[in-house]
């Protein structure tokens, strides 16, 4: 499922943080973040909820003004050139909100003269955008009768009306099924390869894995950051399949281990995230007492979610390779 990276020119930054923070009174929402994107990928920003990744997007549009730290985009410096920004970039919301009492047709136009583009132009960029995002048979529909697919197929056409350098996308498939998400990303790579770079915030491993690059966040910092391959290359545990009687309460046994960064069962297997201390970490479970009553173990290659589970939690190294233990 993973794509091949495909920046188009890997020297040219078009998102560069440093050391980019946020605070809400007592709360930081986004603490101390650097950010290198290239053009012409596509980056995600994954991690739980209320981690940062809206405000650190609307910090790099420009829409909210850093408490600390230094923001270029697209050689711009945020929030000082956030007029000139405006123009270059596409911004779907995770709320994106479309004119439910106006047709498909009517709120790209209306998005349109937001825009400012000139009549003819903006036109025959409709008609283009009904096309590519299969939206001509519903031109005259009003769009609060759409489906969740379509609504979100509308929301992107609106984003990229301006045809912009940089695309911001905040969970843009959270409410869509999974071929309508398959379908989305299809486009996005579309887009991607037409030169536009892309940043999308998610929390499905699945969409993760699709991107040329993630940054993992947690309570507002960057625990790790790289492709999904390099990630699970990179990852501090090996991964451990096991299976036999009362999983559950060999979970409970082993999660308790310090050996052990996790154990989750996933229908009759514990997956089991040892770490990478352990130089044989088949034959120390088969030595542990526990394992008597276990029928099955295997060493399997790691997913992005164990790349996920690794970097956040009690314990997990900062980006810096501190560890820090959750608050
Ligand atoms: N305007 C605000 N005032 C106070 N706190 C805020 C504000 N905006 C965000 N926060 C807090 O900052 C933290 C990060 O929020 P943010 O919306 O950036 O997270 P998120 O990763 O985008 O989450 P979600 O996936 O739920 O959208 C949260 O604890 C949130 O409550």
């Amino acid at each position: 499922m993973t794509r091949a990276p495909g920046p188009t020119d890997a020297a040219e930054t078009v998102i560069r943080t440093r050391g980019l923070t946020k605070t809400f009174g007592p709360k930081t929402a986004v603490d101390r973040l650097d950010l290198d994107i290239a053009r012409g990928t596509i980056h995600g920003f994954l991690g739980p909820n209320g981690c940062g990744k809206t405000t650190a997007i609307r910090m790099l549009t420009g829409l909210l003004t850093p408490s600390a730290g230094e923001v270029e985009v697209l050689g711009l410096t945020m929030p000082r050139d956030a007029e000139a920004l405006k123009y270059r970039i596409g911004y779907m919301t995770q709320s994106f909100s479309l004119y439910g009492d106006m047709t498909v047709r009517e709120n790209l136009d209306f998005m349109s003269r937001v825009f400012g583009l000139k009549r003819k132009a903006a036109l025959a960029r409709i008609d283009e955008l009904l096309e590519t995002y299969h939206l001509t048979d519903l031109a005259d529909q009003m769009s609060g009768k759409m489906s969740g697919g379509q609504r979100q197929r509308l929301g992107l056409a609106c984003a990229v009306l301006n045809k912009p350098d940089l695309l911001f996308l905040d969970e843009p498939t959270s409410a869509v099924d999974p071929e309508s998400r398959r379908d989305f990303w299809e486009q996005l790579f579309d887009l991607c390869e037409a030169g536009t770079t892309i940043l999308v915030t998610t929390h499905f491993m699945d969409e993760a894995e699709r991107c040329h690059s993630i940054s993992i966040l947690e309570l507002g910092k960057k625990r790790a950051e790289g492709s999904p391959a390099e990630l699970m290359e990179r990852m501090g545990t090996n991964v451990l399949e096991v299976s036999g009687p009362d999983l559950r309460t060999l979970r409970k046994t082993l999660t308790a281990l310090p050996e052990v960064r996790s154990a989750a069962q996933l229908g009759t297997r514990l997956r089991v995230l040892v770490t990478k201390q352990i130089a044989d970490p088949e034959a120390w479970f088969r030595a542990l007492p526990e394992s008597q009553s276990v029928q099955q173990v295997a060493r399997v290659r790691p997913n992005l979610e164990d790349v996920f589970v690794t970097n956040t939690g009690v314990s997990a190294p900062d980006a810096t390779g501190t560890p820090e233990a959750r608050p």
